[in-house]
């Protein structure tokens, strides 16, 4: 097992309570309403919520146990993340975002650059190395954000709602890149999305939550053969009605 969590935490009133765990090279997709919890599952695993019980366990590394006090701080963790809006550094070119992890772990600036080009070639967007996130498309700067989430070579990569800022044209053309960059991928992906399209699309496993619990998992064709509450059933016959010509 890659990933085994057990994560309880309490924001304000919110209580989350889920346990789930993948294997290598796994993509799971968390969905469910607003304000089921999916936000807080990836700040929990990318460190950004102490847990209250519980413990993750990521390739065998403990990432935390409450039970004996294992904390690692999220840079420690080995995970990337994609954040929702994506959370470029608007001053910096799309170049030296890519290059800012290899950077802050200690690379000079010509090597880390020299590295940064090269994931820039592989999501062909190297012409555009130069330009400043505002001067980039939705779907140029998604890849810019997934070579700045994979550079520094993750054992995991965490994504929430990759898809949320881009039009109908620009979002197929990224979902197609993320399918083919998260299968490419060794590591577990955990991507967060409202739209079952897009769960559909990327996902092996889909974990249901709702109200902080987890409800249902299971393969995509098992979950739509017995979706397990009200919202998900009304998630699927939207996408039915979005694939009626
Ligand atoms: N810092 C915080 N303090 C208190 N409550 C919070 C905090 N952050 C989130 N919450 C609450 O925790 C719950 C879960 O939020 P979360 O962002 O994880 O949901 P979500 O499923 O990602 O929702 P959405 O689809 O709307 O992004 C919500 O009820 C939210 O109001």
């Amino acid at each position: 097992m890659s990933l085994r969590a057990d994560i309880h935490v309490r924001l304000g009133g919110f209580d989350l309570d889920v346990a789930f765990s993948a294997p290598t090279g796994e993509v799971l997709a968390l969905v469910g309403p607003n304000g089921a919890g999916k936000s807080t599952v990836l700040g929990a695993i990318a460190g950004l919520h102490p847990l209250r019980r519980g413990e993750i366990v990521l390739d065998g590394r403990l990432l935390e146990r409450v039970a004996t006090r294992v904390r690692l701080p999220p840079q420690a963790r080995d995970v990337g993340v994609l954040f929702q809006g994506l959370a470029l550094f608007e001053h910096l070119s799309a170049l030296d975002n890519v290059a800012y992890g290899p950077r802050a772990r200690g690379l000079d600036k010509r090597s880390a650059r020299a590295r940064a080009r090269t994931w820039l070639e592989r999501f062909a967007i190297a012409e555009l190395a130069d330009r400043r996130p505002a001067q980039l498309s939705g779907g140029q700067a998604q890849r810019v954000a997934l070579a700045r989430a994979l550079i520094v070579e993750p054992r995991m990569l965490l994504l929430d709602e990759p898809f949320v800022a881009l039009d109908a044209f620009s979002k197929l053309e990224a979902r197609e890149v993320l399918r083919e960059t998260l299968r490419a991928f060794s590591g577990v992906s955990l991507v967060v999305t409202h739209e079952l399209a897009d769960a559909l699309a990327l996902a092996d496993r889909l974990l249901v939550i709702e109200g902080g619990k987890l409800i249902q998992e299971g393969s995509p064709a098992e979950v739509m053969a017995a979706p397990a509450s009200a919202h998900l059933e009304l998630m699927l016959s939207e996408q039915r009605a979005d694939r009626k010509p």
